[in-house]
């Protein structure tokens, strides 16, 4: 099979719905040639709010067609400003690979919705786009997630690092990547990541988020609430496996109301509990990783990163130690997923989502004219 390179856009509306990211890369979906810039459109606040309105819906509804086509907008608007920012033009980038953003995912009744409006995004655009990422892996029995580890294993090969190695995400949700330089790669959601730490913020201080980890370094974790929060069966469970942003939300919600915790200690109490997750995780793991590297939003949480390293004993350090953009990885990898697609390569395998063998996925929304 010769490859060509393909010059690709990636676009990730994350669960903790701030906004959508959209990076460059350049990729034969098997290694990654160059990554290039990279933006970030964020919501509206109101739009935001339409979007969570939208968590849990199994099906679709009429207001969530209205809701899937103006986030698809965002995206448009943020293809558009990568292109000035890149001084690329449509003809310059072979294809899109649009996420969506996840409303709903129950993997054990073989379900995940991811919304958008792909072939708006492909009509308005004039570049060919890649959608429903997760669909397929779930439909013959995986998790329908992760599926960057691929991408994550495709960057540390070049990355000269010792291995084992974690590749951590800490978005709403944390999501982990182990690899050992064998082709089998292991990797699950962990548990919440900032999307807890989000909403208790947004409750006390009207702002989503504990910038840098500053309320909850100035608070004192309550030890109790964590380890009930790790009484959660999830946390037992073998890998693969994944969740959906506001899994656990009601019980851990009730924890730290019935602790009666203030801002900082409720801060510092919720980012223990996503270290906890996270180290409850290297149970599953074949041996202790040599280090640990971050991305996503929650690696600016300092408080997160300094409590992660304490407890784990080995480096943690942010991604863009390895000169990675750690706040595009994941937008990256759906421009890589969707080169893969385009080759027929797979995006998931055993152990990284259960499916019984190596899974393709995606579907293509070409443009008007190609179609
Ligand atoms: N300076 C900062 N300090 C603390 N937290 C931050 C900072 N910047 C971003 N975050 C957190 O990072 C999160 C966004 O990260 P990211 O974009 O990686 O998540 P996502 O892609 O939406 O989620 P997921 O990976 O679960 O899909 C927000 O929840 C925000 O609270
Ligand atoms: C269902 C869904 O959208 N899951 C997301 C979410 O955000 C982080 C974690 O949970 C991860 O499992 C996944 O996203 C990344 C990009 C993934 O599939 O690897």
């Amino acid at each position: 099979m010769t490859h060509g390179w393909i010059t690709a856009i990636g676009m990730m509306s994350g669960t903790s719905l701030d906004g959508v990211d959209a990076a460059l890369i350049e990729t034969d979906g098997i290694e990654v040639r160059r990554t290039g810039q990279s933006v970030f459109v964020p919501y509206a606040p109101e739009l935001r709010e339409r979007m969570r309105a939208c968590f849990g819906n199994r099906s679709a509804t009429n207001t969530e067609h209205v809701v899937a086509d103006d986030l698809t907008q965002v995206h448009v608007d943020a293809v558009n400003m990568l292109m000035d920012k890149s001084a690329m033009s449509a003809a310059d980038i072979g294809v899109i690979g649009f996420h969506g953003q996840t409303v709903f995912h129950e993997p054990a009744s073989g379900l995940t919705r991811q919304i958008g409006t792909p072939h708006m995004l492909a009509e308005k655009t004039g570049i060919p786009v890649v959608a429903d990422f997760r669909l397929a892996d779930v439909a013959v029995g995986g998790e329908g997630a992760p599926l960057a580890p691929v991408y994550h294993a495709a960057l540390i090969k070049s990355a000269g690092v010792e291995l084992p190695v974690a590749v951590l995400n800490i978005g709403g949700v944390s999501n982990v990547t182990y690899i050992d330089g064998d082709d089998a790669l292991l990797a699950f959601d962990c548990g919440p990541g900032n999307a807890r730490i989000d909403d208790w913020m947004l409750r006390h201080t009207g702002n989503p988020v504990d910038l840098n980890g500053a309320t909850a370094a100035s608070g004192t974790g309550d030890p109790m609430v964590e380890v009930k929060f790790l009484e959660d069966p999830y946390f037992d469970r073998i890998p693969p496996k994944s969740l959906d942003r506001e899994d656990m939300a009601a019980r851990i919600d009730g924890l730290v109301v019935e602790a009666k915790l203030n801002v900082s200690d409720g801060a510092a109490t919720l980012a223990n509990c996503t270290v906890a997750a996270i180290v409850a995780g290297v149970n599953h793991l074949p041996t202790a990783p040599k280090g640990w590297f971050v991305c996503g939003g929650g690696r600016h949480n300092d408080y997160i990163m300094e409590t992660l390293a304490t407890r784990l004993g080995v480096p943690v350090q942010s991604v863009d130690v390895l000169d990675w953009d750690g706040d595009a990885v994941e937008a990256e990898c759906f421009g890589f997923l969707a080169v893969r697609h385009l080759r027929d390569l797979p995006l998931s395998f055993p152990g990284t989502t259960g499916v019984p063998e190596p899974c393709c996925g995606g579907k293509l929304y070409p443009t008007k004219k190609a179609a």
